[in-house]
């Protein structure tokens, strides 16, 4: 409803202006960006008919949407929005702004159950308490829509032969053997019936084991009605994507060859899959031009924003079927969304008797037929089948529920042993307990996590004294491979540079300032350079590692890959920058090709997404009066700790360490909502 007509020729100049002073005055303190601002006044400009107070009400909160949207929220709470102070303008409280906003035009209210109805061309959206742009609520309807369409769908397995393979690709029924349930096996078992499932899991619990035993089954099926399916693998970065095709070549070659026929190795990226367009945000499959394939297997979608999932889920054909493959505990992605969170956000809960908790008659039923023993173990183990397993832990008889079916969590992790610091740790993270982590890290008994404490302040020991004595430390520890590194390309060797480049890794909180990114680059590279290793005086040196920060399409680099600069052994007074391909093949790059790229001595956290090393040097900044610890948090800590495959050292005072694992990333989203508040069909 509209307000009845102001006297706008009344309107006072004044008015104007008090608006103008405030969205300049949120401009200048940096609160709203110039975007904000001028949505904020695109939305004062529309809003001609509301009463002035009202008028401010609706554009402020409409630049303050459009600034959350910029922090990677998908939607903004409106009892966050109550309140809040805006240039000493106070929006009302949550009721107050509601009916705010009934009156504006700029903004269409929506009834709660609205699922992917509609299209809207206002600006704003409010559904479920919660103000979006009407772009973003378009992607999260859309998205919601098509997860849980493809969600209800499952196919009838011929249970014979889904028995027979499944005995040819898990020998030993562990299920029955050991009195402890397989998850891999019954994630198999789960995904090959749904058209769309995810299984989630930390580092080494063995995702892409499963999957590739899944594929085997799924074209062992289809071989049975002489048909091979279209399988395509995809992951969000270059860097992830070679990862994939590296491991699922490993997981590949450990099955019994009949299995392994039409299994795809090769994964792109997910931008490559839906055919980039130059300088636009469409690609060239979507709804109407689909993608062609029958099923897809996503790696690495916690990285994967919410833009991009809806418009990879609207680019499926409708027979697909979808695999997500993941880990939810770590960072979310850079842009929008934490759309992988929102989708396993069951695991995430208390869940102590929550219907999510539990697989459906249905699925129960099925997973029986397919694993022997299965209901033996359960009657005889009760509810509580595997007390370690973190969420799904029962099987228990319910009514379909949202994703119920489609989620499967490995937790046991065939890389780190229980004895392990780094699985240890990895477990105490997720759960914030700051004492538990502080307690691991001093243990003396784990010898593959080491805390190098950089002290509070103290009158003997200064931040900044204890702080340099500790980062030369750092520098020294890490001398010895980059010695073998340098050596390692003096003699042309680039496999054993590459290899030493794997070995370790310093990861940092932050691209600036103390403990960050470019004071380390800088420090490792003057010592380098007085030890007369390198020579710094030249910007491509021999040695300078560097990895790339932008797609190069055409030159089929990607960002996040890594690469050296070493003289062309043909032609010595040639410098060029030397990648290896996931395929083996050695590249070499005149410098002045080279897409934007940083040094790589050491790398953001955000950056290592996606990566693995040997050693891991986790730096935390120094959390003092100038800085309060903002962008450290506990999923950060966790997704630089998985990076570590043998050896973790954190470097962080005791202080920035319980910041960061009692701060949460959090992104507003009612993704999670629409997902698993709806009723099963
Ligand atoms: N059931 C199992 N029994 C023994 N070893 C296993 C099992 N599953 C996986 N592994 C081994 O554990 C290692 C990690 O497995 P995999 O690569 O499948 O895990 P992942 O979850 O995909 O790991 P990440 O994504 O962290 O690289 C591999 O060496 C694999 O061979």
């Amino acid at each position: 409803m509209v307000n009845a007509a102001p006297n706008l020729d009344a309107r006072t100049h004044t008015e104007e202006c008090s608006f103008k002073r405030i969205v300049n005055d949120l401009l200048e303190l940096g609160v709203f960006r110039a975007i904000d601002y001028a949505f904020a006044e695109f939305v004062y400009q529309q809003e001609v008919n509301l009463a002035e107070d009202l008028r401010l009400q609706v554009a402020l909160l409409a630049g303050y949407v459009s600034l959350q949207t910029g922090e990677q929220h998908t939607c903004i709470e409106l009892k966050e929005l109550a309140k809040l102070n805006l240039a000493g303008f106070v929006l009302p409280d949550a009721e107050g702004l509601f009916q705010s906003l009934q009156q504006a035009n700029t903004v269409e209210i929506l009834a709660s159950d609205i699922q992917a109805t509609g299209k809207y061309s206002s600006p704003l959206i409010l559904q479920n308490n919660k103000v979006y742009l009407q772009r973003y609520w378009q992607y999260e309807v859309n998205l919601a829509g098509k997860i849980l369409e493809m969600a209800v769908k499952s196919h009838d397995l011929n249970i014979i032969e889904t028995q027979t393979l499944l005995t040819g690709l898990f020998p030993k029924d562990k299920c029955v053997q050991t009195e402890e349930l397989d998850w891999q096996k019954i994630a198999v078992c789960i995904a090959s019936s749904q058209k769309f499932s995810v299984i989630s899991g930390g580092p080494g619990t063995g995702k892409t084991t499963t999957v590739t035993k899944l594929l085997a089954l799924l074209q062992g099926l289809a071989a049975k009605q002489n048909k091979v399916l279209n399988i395509q693998l995809a992951a969000p970065t270059g860097k992830a994507a070679a990862r994939l095709t590296e491991s699922i070549r490993g997981a590949k070659s450990k099955l019994p060859e009949p299995l392994q026929n039409h299994l795809p190795e090769q994964c792109q990226t997910i931008h490559r899959l839906l055919g980039a367009l130059p300088m636009s945000p469409y690609f060239k499959t979507d709804q109407f031009q689909p993608l062609h394939l029958d099923v897809l297997v996503l790696d690495e979608a916690s990285m994967v924003d919410l833009p991009l999932m809806a418009k990879l889920f609207d680019a499926l054909p409708k027979q697909a079927q979808v695999i997500l493959l993941g880990d939810q505990d770590q960072l979310a992605s850079v842009e929008t969304g934490s759309v992988l969170a929102d989708i396993c956000q069951p695991y995430n809960l208390n869940l102590g008797g929550d219907k999510l908790a539990g697989y459906s008659p249905k699925m129960y039923d099925r997973l029986s037929q397919l694993i022997d023993g299965l209901s033996d173990l359960i009657l005889e183990q009760g509810v509580q089948i595997h007390a370690n397993e973190r969420a799904v832990t029962h099987l228990i008889k319910q009514e379909p529920f949202g994703l119920q079916d489609n989620l499967v969590q490995l937790v046991k992790s065939h890389r780190f042993s229980d004895d392990s610091g780094i699985g240890q740790l990895a477990k105490a993270i997720k759960t914030g307990d700051v004492v538990l982590v502080q307690d691991l890290l001093k243990e003396k008994s784990f010898t593959d996590i080491n805390w190098y404490q950089l002290k509070q302040n103290s009158v003997k020991n200064n931040q900044k004294v204890v702080s340099e004595q500790i980062l030369k430390q750092l520098i020294t520890k890490l001398l010895p491979v980059f010695k073998l590194y340098l050596k390692a390309i003096k003699q042309g060797d680039l496999a054993l540079a590459f290899n030493c480049l794997h070995q370790q890794q310093v990861l940092c909180a932050q691209k600036t300032g103390l403990w960050g990114v470019e004071q380390i680059n800088s420090l490792m590279e003057n010592e380098l350079h007085q030890q007369g290793l390198i020579d710094k005086s030249k910007d491509f040196y021999t040695g300078r590692p560097v990895m790339l920060s932008k797609n190069d399409h055409q030159l089929k680099l990607f960002n996040g890959d890594i690469g050296l600069v070493m003289p062309d052994p043909n032609q010595a007074d040639l410098i060029k920058v030397w990648f290896i391909t996931p395929e083996g093949e050695i590249r070499g790059l005149l410098p002045s090709r080279l897409p934007s790229h940083e040094t790589l001595y050491a790398m953001t956290i955000h950056k290592s997404q996606g990566s693995e090393f040997e050693s891991v040097y986790l730096c935390l900044p120094l959390v003092n009066n100038n800085y309060g610890g903002r962008g450290l948090s506990r999923e950060l800590l966790y997704t630089g700790l998985t990076r570590a495959k043998k050896q973790f050292y954190l470097f962080a005072q005791p202080q920035a360490l319980a910041l960061s694992l009692s701060q949460q990333c959090k992104r507003s989203s009612g993704l999670a909502q629409r997902l698993h508040n709806s009723k099963a069909t």
